[in-house]
């Protein structure tokens, strides 16, 4: 196996064994290419523990995964209230902040965070950064009602005062350039799971070492529907690395290492 696929496995296989446990009866399960281990290894806890479980999506991914692995599918509107949720992230910084939303799943994501009593992170040793924006450079995932997307990117070049700004990017007056995030295989933009646009905003060092002050300033432009700023909500991350080891970072800043 690759080595950072490898990674991935190691970081899910880890998680699901210290915080998934025979008593939970409805878990979040997240996006992202790491997820796919999680839902293997939950698998492997077996057909009798599954049973009577239900496994919330945070998006059509996830749901695919669930359905396809035999699991019990529920839904966000039916269980406010979730054991656990394992998730993927594109960077998680020493405080255990991150960014996400590399896969337009941030809304749902954030719903299925701060429903579940313990949410974790599961990532490879590239994602584990001391600041926000050390490795991941395309910006913050904004998700934004189509209609103001324009008039968000606007805003959002202000948060630092504009030099330019046209229909698809704009540039903030720290030279960063803030985009529509276009798809790959589609004419136009990309459109989330809730059927809106995703804005990505790179933002100065500076400004990234204080994520939540950031996240409440752009949460409050009118037309942004959620961040891709993910902050104090994490109990723990988990990083596969590159020597098959997996490194455990803590809310307090500890990392252990185990396996
Ligand atoms: O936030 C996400 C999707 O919106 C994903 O969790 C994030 O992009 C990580 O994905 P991967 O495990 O593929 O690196």
């Amino acid at each position: 196996m690759d080595p950072v696929e490898e990674a991935k496995k190691l970081a899910a296989f880890a998680a699901v064994d210290r915080h998934v446990s025979k008593e939970h009866r409805v878990i979040g399960i997240g996006s992202g290419s790491t997820v796919p281990f999680v839902v293997d290894r939950i698998r492997e806890q077996g057909e009798a523990v599954n049973r009577g479980r239900v496994f919330v999506p945070t998006g059509f991914q996830s749901q695919q995964l669930i359905v396809q692995a035999g699991l019990t599918l529920g839904d966000a509107s039916q269980y406010p209230k979730i054991d656990v949720t394992i998730d993927g992230a594109d960077e998680v910084d020493a405080q255990l902040n991150a960014i996400k939303g590399g896969g337009a799943c941030q809304l749902r994501e954030k719903v299925l965070a701060e429903a579940a009593d313990t949410w974790i992170m599961v990532a490879d040793y590239r994602k584990n950064s001391e600041t926000l924006g050390e490795s991941w450079k395309q910006g913050i995932p904004i998700e934004v009602a189509p209609f103001a997307y324009v008039a968000v990117l606007h805003r959002l070049a202000q948060l630092g005062s504009p030099t330019t700004a046209e229909q698809s990017t704009a540039v903030g007056a720290h030279g960063q350039v803030l985009t529509l995030r276009m798809g790959k295989a589609k004419a136009g933009p990309v459109v989330s799971d809730n059927g809106n646009f995703i804005i990505d905003a790179p933002f100065p060092r500076e400004m990234m070492q204080r994520p939540a002050e950031l996240l409440t300033k752009i949460k409050l432009l009118t037309g942004v529907v959620e961040v891709g700023l993910f902050c104090g909500m994490a109990k723990a991350a988990y990083f596969g690395n590159a020597d098959g080891s997996v490194s455990v970072r803590q809310t307090d800043g500890s990392v252990q290492k185990v396996q």
